[in-house]
């Protein structure tokens, strides 16, 4: 939802995500994590979604991969170039089409060798050598791919992670986290990548909580907040507070070096203390009691927002 007329690599839309638990053993309750999302990914583009830990990232990751917690459900549309995919269909582009580099090192399985993992048991040259390639890329010593997992450090194995997201040639990659743990030298390699990546046709949805770092990689940012998307904006729009749409998206760019590092007190509500109508609503300045209703995300100068208020 931008002024772009490029084709979307992913478009999800109203994407809601409950937990089924039990309290006390007995009583069933849903708890709602993710509300109403909307968010998509252009030909050529990186998208990052920036939000604090909890507001929902890695699950929307894991909803797209079709890799949710089984007490988990998910409704909404997810549409993978132009198709709508179901978990089926999901499962069939899962590591081929759509790949993701997760958040956790512990996606490597401890028990094999990485390099047979990045080239899944496939024994053919052209594997071996795309392997090497990426490894030797991401300036992997020769000889990890003989390493197990335990063997590496939490840099090396993120690199690995990298390199088996690369291996397909995807149309879209799903980046959880992907720089954590690794030098600056290693994160910019990686981020170059993406960026030759989406140069070509393709899309990124880079999923981080460093908002400095999206600004310098992404076109366009998501701004998560309590399981749904309060503004979806260009980087470009990030160069002055006046073009931001959203009280929250405000708050985070005084909150950048650059910008004077105001600090924004409060925190964000917890999934079982939503307030009602603008999840926002008890940290907004504009606060008035049309918050409380139902908040549309609306068009508003090639982005989108969520917000009445917002001009
Ligand atoms: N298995 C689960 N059961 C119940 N609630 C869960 C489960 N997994 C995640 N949640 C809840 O869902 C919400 C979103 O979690 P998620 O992992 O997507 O956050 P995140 O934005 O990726 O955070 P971080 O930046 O820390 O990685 C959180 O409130 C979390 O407590
Ligand atoms: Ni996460």
């Amino acid at each position: 939802m931008t002024c772009s007329n490029d084709k979307h690599i992913l478009e999800i839309n109203n994407l809601s995500i409950a937990f089924t638990q039990y309290e006390q053993g007995l009583r069933q309750i849903d708890l709602q994590v993710i509300h109403n999302l909307n968010v998509s990914v252009h030909e050529g583009e990186i998208v990052a979604v920036v939000g604090s830990s909890g507001s929902g990232k890695s699950l929307l990751a894991h909803a797209i991969l079709g890799i949710l917690p089984a007490n988990c459900t998910a409704v909404g549309n997810i549409a993978v170039d132009g198709e709508l995919v179901d978990a089926a269909r999901i499962r069939e582009l899962r590591g081929k089409k759509v790949v993701l580099v997760p958040q956790s090192v512990n996606y490597l399985d401890p028990l094999e060798k990485v390099g047979a993992q990045v080239r899944r048991e496939r024994q053919e040259e052209a594997v071996r050598k795309r392997q090497e390639e990426l490894f030797a890329f991401y300036k992997l010593p020769a000889n990890t791919g003989e390493l197990y997992p335990f063997e590496l450090s939490g840099g090396m194995a993120r690199r690995v992670l990298l390199s088996t997201a690369m291996m397909e040639n995807p149309r879209l990659i799903i980046a959880d986290e992907p720089t954590p743990g690794l030098h600056l030298a290693a994160a910019k390699n990686a981020m170059r990548h993406f960026r030759e990546f989406a140069d070509k046709g393709n899309g990124v949805l880079l999923i981080t909580h460093d908002i400095e770092l999206a600004l310098e990689v992404a076109d366009r940012i998501a701004v998560f907040y309590a399981g749904t998307t309060l503004e979806e904006a260009l980087v470009t729009d990030f160069q002055s507070e006046d073009a931001l749409r959203h009280p929250y998206t405000k708050a985070l760019w005084r909150a950048l070096p650059q910008n004077g590092f105001q600090p924004f007190p409060g925190n964000q509500p917890y999934v079982k203390a939503m307030p009602e109508g603008c999840p926002f609503g008890p940290r907004c300045s504009q606060f008035t009691p049309e918050c409380v209703g139902e908040i549309p995300q609306r068009l508003l100068r090639c982005g989108t927002v969520r917000c009445i208020h917002a001009k």
